[in-house]
């Protein structure tokens, strides 16, 4: 069974198609990209995914479950967690506090047990505190940990941001343009990183990256779309040298 199994999706605004009959499907453990010129729909799927938006049509199915039948916060307790194009983080908080909040979704105990602070509720804390601690040591980021998210650079907090996603123990990890605004030692660092969620924790991703040097050194499949219509699917190099997604949006030079 895929991972992610998306079929004949539309979603529209006000009668106008911004994703057309797409479909697609991911394996566990993939990197699978998602590329496109600006406005071709790809947000759209991450937003349909997350239930964000509510397409007229078609089915997405994560690991067999229908996706569109569970609101928003059920899709994060399946085990899909995303980070967002433009950086989504409480800018005063340390990033160890973002952390926290992002294993919110895996709070098990009620508001009565966490007042008497009980032996389970110690546990639950101990096991969050340990989850995050790994995950900073994974993404090199144990020197930030008490630093407010403000305070760091664009990339760091674009890190914080994707540490903040691994918190919750996702399945999925949607990551909307993980390389945009980092330079190219931060792009390398990424790539790296992500590699590393892949084959450590095994999580599957699928990105929406317009940075074909990154799309080129980590993604495993590329979906290649344009006007909210699929125009290839494969690996890096066919997508690439595809006629169709050459004229569309890479330019016959690419
Ligand atoms: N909430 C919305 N209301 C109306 N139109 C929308 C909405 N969200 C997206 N669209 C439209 O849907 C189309 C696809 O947009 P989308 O943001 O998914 O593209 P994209 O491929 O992610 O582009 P970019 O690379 O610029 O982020 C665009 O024409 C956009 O204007």
């Amino acid at each position: 069974m895929s991972e992610l199994e998306v079929n004949n999706l539309v979603v529209a605004f006000g009668g106008v198609k911004a994703i057309n009959d797409v479909s697609f499907s991911v394996e566990p453990g993939e990197i699978y990209a998602v590329i496109g010129p600006n406005g071709a729909g790809k947000s759209t799927i991450f937003n349909a995914i997350s239930r964000v938006y509510t397409p007229q049509f078609g089915s997405i199915r994560f690991q067999g479950q229908e996706l569109l039948n569970c609101e928003a916060h059920e899709v994060v307790s399946a085990g899909i967690a995303r980070t967002f194009q433009n950086i989504e983080l409480f800018e005063n908080a340390t990033v160890l506090d973002n952390l926290l909040v992002g294993r919110a979704s895996k709070v098990r105990t009620g508001a009565l047990s966490e007042f008497f602070f009980t032996p389970r509720v110690r546990r639950e804390e101990h096991e969050h505190r340990r989850k995050v601690e790994d995950i900073l040591d994974l993404l090199d980021m144990q020197h930030h940990r008490y630093e407010k998210v403000a305070d760091l650079s664009y990339g760091a907090r674009k890190n914080v941001e994707l540490a903040r996603a691994l918190c919750a123990d996702p399945k999925l990890l949607l990551l909307d343009e993980p390389a945009s605004g980092l330079n190219p030692e931060e792009t390398a660092d990424m790539s790296f990183w992500l590699k590393d969620i892949k084959e450590e924790l095994g999580v599957t991703i699928v990105m929406v990256e317009h940075d074909m040097n990154l799309v080129g050194r980590i993604a495993d499949r590329v979906l290649a779309i344009a006007g909210g219509e699929v125009l290839a699917v494969g690996n890096v190099t066919e997508v690439q040298s595809n006629p169709t997604v050459q004229a569309a949006y890479l330019g016959t030079d690419a």
